[in-house]
């Protein structure tokens, strides 16, 4: 036994005793209480244990509980049909080819899986360049998954990731002027031609990460043009930060800029008042779902979503580094892994999130039948 689960182990012991203890003394003091009338000189709202002292009554604190169809998994497929590769940053986390995808999903289904996250990795050689223009290559990975995974899972709700970082030979989220900026219009032409893409190949949702000013409206006009935006979900990553814990995904996706950061598009970790502005925005330009990434470092911005989006749902993306996070500390000893992953999880629905991207998806379809 490790010293963090002797450590949980006695707890729970001695915590077994207290509860046992204070039920025997409860009944000998409601005797003694009713035989000297009522002479309580405290507050009673002092009074907060008895609300939470039984495991039901603790659960009934909480304005949501986490449930399997809360959680969207997120998974990263291969141009190398039958790659399965560890990705080293991402504990547990694989890239997979198309012909793995099928055999790794299906027992999760079973277990209760309700939806997925795509994001294509191009491997193959001269895969990427200035356009991104493998990102809605329809022999691609993400269309190409996008198909396979509804006719092998037809009640898996499928969303595709919409960027180019992942296709572009400077690793950027958009067309670059000569500069190297953002050239944001030709950007926002070409990311709604993918996310459109997707959305025809049967992606039930399309998430652009990109960040590009006005490319929810952009989508949400060629769907609507297109005739599908009736059946499509459009989920913005409206507020999503920049900084290092995008650095696992990076390993994975192979989406590391060739050159600077991302700083003039992600938004700056202090900037509240921006990631307020840019969720309004995205609700008015039509999104259906607004996201916000990170999840823990950035609560106070998940309440605000819920706030400023009353109507809509909120999502939260655990992102690639808290995962790594959670692990490392877990295997360090710090903590047991099942109780931060539920603790940290529970901390981002209390703030208001109602969907989580997570990489514990797999476990915690698990964990919630225990
Ligand atoms: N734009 C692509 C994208 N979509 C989701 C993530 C991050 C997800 C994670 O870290 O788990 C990223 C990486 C990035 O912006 O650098
Ligand atoms: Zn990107
Ligand atoms: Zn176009």
């Amino acid at each position: 036994m490790s010293f963090s689960s002797l450590v949980s182990d006695l707890t729970h012991r001695n915590l077994d005793r207290d509860d046992r203890r204070s039920q025997v003394s409860r009944t000998r003091s409601y005797a003694s209480t009713a035989a000297t009338s009522v002479s309580i000189s405290g507050d009673i709202s002092s009074q907060l244990h008895g609300g939470y002292s039984h495991p039901l009554a603790r659960s009934w604190q909480a304005e949501r509980q986490l449930t399997k169809s809360m959680l969207i998994f997120p998974l990263f497929v291969s141009d190398q049909p039958e790659e399965e590769t560890l990705i080293p940053s991402l504990p547990n986390q694989y890239r997979r080819g198309l012909n793995r995808l099928v055999p790794y999903l299906a027992p999760l289904v079973a277990k209760g899986l309700r939806s997925v996250i795509l994001f294509g990795v191009p491997i193959a050689p001269g895969a990427k360049d200035a356009l991104g223009t493998a990102a809605d290559d329809p022999e691609g990975p993400v269309i190409q998954a996008i198909r396979v995974l509804r006719r092998a899972f037809p009640d898996l709700f499928i969303t595709a990731d919409v960027c180019l970082c992942e296709y572009t030979s400077h690793g950027h989220c958009g067309i670059l002027r000569d500069d190297g900026s953002l050239n944001n219009a030709l950007s926002v032409d070409r990311i709604s031609d993918v996310a459109m893409a997707y959305a025809d190949a049967g992606a039930h949702c399309v998430a652009p990460s990109d960040m590009n000013d006005g490319r929810i409206r952009a989508i949400k006009l060629k769907l609507i043009e297109a005739g599908i935006a009736h059946q499509v979900v459009l989920m913005s990553y409206a507020a999503k930060f920049s900084g290092c814990l995008y650095g696992p995904f990076r390993d994975a996706a192979g989406s590391c800029p060739s050159f600077g950061d991302r700083r003039c598009y992600q938004l700056p970790p202090g900037g509240r008042g921006l990631a307020r502005r840019a969720i309004v925005r995205d609700i008015n330009e039509g999104a259906d779902i607004i996201m916000v990434k990170p999840a823990s470092q950035y609560l106070d911005i998940i309440s605000d979503a819920k706030e400023l989006g009353k109507d809509l749902p909120v999502a939260a993306y655990q992102v690639s580094g808290e995962f790594a996070m959670i692990h490392a500390a877990a295997k360090a000893g710090v903590f047991d892994l099942k109780q931060m992953a539920f603790e940290a999880t529970e901390g981002i629905l209390r703030a208001g999130a109602t969907i989580v991207v997570s990489y514990f998806t797999p476990e915690f379809l698990d964990w919630l039948d225990n």
